[in-house]
């Protein structure tokens, strides 16, 4: 019977189950089924997903992500503010900037701190992805899909499409609270115009600093924030004009505000919080 250490974190409730894969050999674990079994509330600890953290040989340390279905997630906005916490309060690093890997590139970290506990962290997402086959996504309209028409069943929506190493589907709506999170989302995560699938995200523009945001994870479902997402949705609320560019928008997600800037060399900056619930050890094998 193996005992696995973990350590539960969120960020604005997007909750993982972060497992120290440097201390810790993983060697020979099935991490898909171990993400589906980690994550469910009643058999499991219950979380969003599972997320290592592993040595790197290009980064200071390297982040391995998959989503609650145990799909493989190639970067992810609230993990890596996490990861940077758990990294610095456990030695992995000892600078308070540091490079974190990621399937989708590699990213700037910087700690900041209330007394000695890591309270808030900025990570640097890097450059948006806007064409067609970046995202991606089928079709042979123009390269960039910016309030492109999306007929979804008998429902005729308004597509923007960023990805930020991940796919992220963007809706403007009128009213979050009326937007069709559980009956699209589900739906628009698996269309078949995204091979890869894409995480779906309902967004109201309140001014052009502050945007209200609901989403559906690929491979999560509703979660209560999404970091990627919310930067998603800032360049998408730039490119329609909604926000100015080299703008501040704060990104009201159902579990809190995140702080997001696109800066003048197209590099998206996410602040946000960090926080530990828990930690123990996990009975694999059961
Ligand atoms: N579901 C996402 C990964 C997690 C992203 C989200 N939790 C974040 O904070 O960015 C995907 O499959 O692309």
């Amino acid at each position: 019977m193996q005992r696995l250490p973990f350590t539960k974190m969120h960020g604005l409730g997007n909750s993982y189950i972060y497992i120290n894969a440097i201390e810790t050999d993983m060697t020979g674990v099935d991490l898909a089924e171990l993400a589906q079994q980690i994550s469910n509330v009643n058999t499991g600890i219950g979380s969003d997903g599972l997320i290592l953290i592993a040595p790197s040989e290009i980064a200071d340390v390297k982040m391995i992500m998959y989503n609650k279905d145990g799909s493989e997630g190639k970067t992810c906005g609230n993990g890596l503010r996490c990861v940077a916490k758990y990294s610095y309060e456990n030695q992995l690093v000892t600078s308070k900037t540091f490079a974190i890997e990621t399937k989708a590139g590699l990213v700037d970290a910087e700690v900041s701190f209330i007394e000695d506990q890591v309270d808030v962290v900025t990570i640097n997402m890097g450059e948006p992805l806007l064409n067609r086959s970046q995202i991606p996504m089928l079709g042979k309209e123009q390269e960039k899909i910016v309030n492109e028409p999306f007929q979804i069943g008998d429902q005729l929506l308004q597509l923007t499409a960023v990805s930020m190493g991940n796919p992220h589907a963007i809706f403007f709506v009128e009213d979050i609270n009326a937007a069709p999170l559980y009956e699209l989302g589900p739906i628009i995560t698996n269309d078949s115009r995204f091979p890869e699938g894409v995480n779906v995200e309902f967004v109201e523009i309140v001014n052009e600093r502050e945007m209200n945001f609901r989403v559906w994870e690929r491979g999560s479902g509703v979660t209560q924030a999404c970091g990627t997402g919310a930067c998603a949705a800032t360049v998408a609320a730039i490119l329609n004009g909604y926000a100015p560019k080299n703008g501040a928008v704060t990104v009201h997600l159902d579990g809190g505000d995140l702080e997001i800037r696109l800066d003048q060399h197209n590099q998206v900056w996410m602040t946000g919080a960090a926080e530990v619930t828990a930690t123990g050890t996990y009975q694999l094998n059961r």
